[in-house]
């Protein structure tokens, strides 16, 4: 009899990433990651598998090893490791399994990209600059020990969720050379090669002749405001010049040149300064000129383009109804095929994923389905359905049965939108009995769920909950129309979008309706505490890393979002929105005892936001607890004892409100 799957099942939890398809298409390499429950860390080690699922192998004993990159030929493999300390880029012969360590830069390479001929690899790799240097540094006398000093920044993007406090220097391009090591700095300009932070954005591409380097980055001076104006640049790999091919106001992404020289793709839209816009895929030639969008009449976004190997068209990521896709656009333009469904990471139902292609058109990725983690799979045009090579999982499929997972429409209650929801049944589930339910609801807000793999809702099926969750208006891959449903007006009727998603699970009779649950993450949290302060029908909540209060978030977070998408302008001329969209200007109507939940480096949506929903609800008399995770950025699940301790905090949260009974 196997038992449903348990917070502590995230010690044996396993996902794959990255996975690359060889050219020749007869072999994959990916990076699998998985828990050392003794150091509390998650392991990334590389592995293979054949094209045919034979010989499914870790590739090397690493523990720390990411970003594989095949050359052009199939013979090496370049990847990113600190086997030797810190992160450097490292080479392997296929055939020998021969490893060398190729560059010794300052700070861990990112984004390696082959030159065509094999022969040289270009990277990005922040160069530091020395820190600011206000007070006249004085030496502590001889043998004493002094607190750390005092750090002082001068930026406005200083720290970064997940990354810390950032390091001040620019991410520069740099070549080097794979026979000899011989590294040269490209770039030297102050902006950062890649754009946002310069910690990891922007992969580098050649052109077929070896002679140019595109990149995408940011040359404004007020960068950091304008974050996502970047432009689509050209540097000479000889003379390291660099030459804008766009200009338009609004992101210039992910340039590739097509194998045939003759046009640039690259994604990005026309900044209409919305809270959400379809990145479109463009073509222009290698001088600028003639651009076109391929994919202006369909209304999704699309992503990750790589060029069909006759240059006649682009295969591209996609999100359409809840499912991540690779489709193929040919060089007219129009509605991408699809070659590739499902896609998933096997650890969130959130979208987003990564794929690679071979010479021959085999796509490459990661799949999995709300009932089963999936693994590496490939799929080509015409297949049905994706071909699982490697599985992984092992300990958890055979100790843990998942909760089946339904899929369905509702009309709002609001203006009757179609809102799409899933709804996780308990393992062994009985539709003559009623069952508790979570409202798990995403945050965002421009992000959207779907039927991947979620263990930390399958944990919740596990423990007897109907786990519903819900992409309301302001979700991606239903188009701009359904994701600007909360243009300037987030939260607000969203709300009901989740709302009437659950009253559609009651109308199915399976739900005890005394035992109602909402929870969620970021703008989960936010949506949480906006229902709890316009309903008490919820027993119990959990608001895990909430916005609480849109201005003190602006100036405490990362980086100041929102202000021209999400709002019309800064707080100062539209106090009275900030506040009304603010849950904090109802916490006066809230009842419901409510959890928060959030890391203490979580430098998204600070432990502030959630002090003050905690000291609200206190000072008003409501029954809330704190739960502060030491350590942890956003979405606490760095650590692996943190993320089983988040589960196992929700879960004892909702059981101790009733939500197990005996
Ligand atoms: C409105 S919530 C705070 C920011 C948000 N986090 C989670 O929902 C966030 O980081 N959003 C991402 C993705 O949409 C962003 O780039 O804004």
């Amino acid at each position: 009899q196997l038992r449903g799957v348990m917070p502590r099942d995230a010690l044996v939890h396993e996902t794959a990433s990255d996975v690359q398809i060889a050219p020749d298409g007869r072999q994959l390499v990916y990076v699998r990651q998985n828990v050392d429950s003794l150091r509390d860390k998650r392991l990334r080690t590389l592995w293979t598998v054949n094209a045919d699922g034979s010989a499914h192998r870790q590739l090397l004993p690493g523990s720390n090893e990411t970003a594989p990159r095949w050359s052009p030929d199939g013979t090496q493999l370049v990847f990113r490791s600190d086997r030797e300390g810190g992160a450097q880029l490292w080479t392997m012969q296929v055939a020998s399994g021969a490893l060398k360590r190729l560059t010794s830069v300052a700070r861990g390479p990112l984004g390696a990209a082959w030159s065509p001929d094999g022969k040289q690899i270009a990277f990005t790799s922040l160069v530091p600059e020395p820190a600011l240097s206000i007070a006249q540094q004085i030496a502590p006398p001889a043998g004493a020990t002094w607190a750390p000093p005092a750090r002082a920044f001068d930026k406005l993007i200083y720290r970064f969720d997940g990354a810390g406090e950032l390091e001040r220097g620019w991410s520069q391009l740099f070549v080097v050379d794979v026979a000899s090591g011989t590294t040269r700095q490209l770039t030297k300009g102050a902006y950062h090669v890649g754009g946002g932070n310069g910690r990891g954005s922007g992969v580098p591409s050649w052109s077929p002749d070896g002679k140019t380097i595109l990149i995408s980055a940011n040359r404004r001076p007020d960068y950091e405001i304008e974050s996502t104006d970047t432009e689509v640049m050209a540097v000479d790999v000889v003379s390291g010049d660099v030459r804008a091919l766009t200009t338009r106001f609004g992101p210039d992404n992910r340039p590739m040149m097509s194998p045939d020289g003759q046009w640039i793709a690259f994604t990005g839209y026309d900044d209409r300064r919305l809270g959400y816009q379809n990145h479109e895929l463009y073509v222009m030639r290698a001088d600028g000129s003639a651009r076109r969008s391929l994919t202006a009449s369909y209304d999704r976004s699309v992503g990750s383009p790589v060029w069909a190997p006759d240059s006649r068209g682009l295969y591209v990521e996609l999100n359409n109804e809840g499912e991540t896709q690779v489709g193929y656009v040919p060089l007219a333009g129009g509605v991408p095929r699809t070659i590739a469904r499902h896609l998933g990471n096997g650890q969130t139902a959130y979208e987003g994923s990564g794929y690679s292609v071979s010479r021959a058109g085999r796509v490459a990725f990661v799949t999995s389905r709300g009932n089963h983690p999936g693994g590496v799979a490939t799929a080509a045009i015409g297949d049905s359905s994706p071909k699982v090579l490697a599985g992984m999982n092992a300990v958890l499929l055979a100790n843990a049965r998942m909760g089946e997972v339904e899929m369905f429409w509702t009309p709002s209650s609001h203006d009757g939108w179609r809102v799409q929801s899933w709804l996780i049944k308990p393992p062994g589930f009985d539709a003559s009995k009623k069952y508790p339910i979570l409202l798990e609801i995403h945050g965002g807000p421009f992000l959207g769920y779907g039927d991947r793999f979620d263990l930390e809702k399958q944990a919740l099926a596990g423990a007897g909950y109907l786990v519903l969750y819900v992409n309301p208006r302001g979700s991606t891959s239903y188009g701009e129309k359904f994701a600007n449903g909360i243009h300037h007006d987030y939260p607000n009727f969203d709300r009901l979008d989740l709302e009437s998603a659950v009253d559609a699970v009651i109308a199915k009779g399976i739900v005890d309706t005394t035992r109602l649950y909402v929870a969620g993450g970021s703008g989960g949290g936010v949506l949480t505490a906006w229902i709890t302060s316009y309903t008490h029908r919820y027993r119990a909540a959990v608001v895990e890393y909430p916005v609480i209060n849109w201005t003190s978030w602006l100036w405490t977070a990362d980086t100041p979002r929102g202000t021209t998408t999400w709002f019309p302008g800064a707080p100062w001329d539209h106090e009275a929105q900030y506040a009304k969209r603010s849950p904090l200007s109802r916490v006066q109507f809230v009842k419901t005892p409510t959890m928060v939940l959030t890391g203490e480096l979580d430098y998204r949506t600070p432990m502030s936001e959630s002090e003050q929903w905690y000291s609200a609800l206190r000072f008003r008399g409501v029954e809330a607890v704190l739960v502060k995770v030491p350590g942890e950025p956003h979405g606490i699940r760095e650590s692996p004892s943190h993320w089983l301790q988040k589960m196992a905090y929700v879960q004892g949260w909702l059981d101790g409100h009733g939500g197990r009974q005996p």
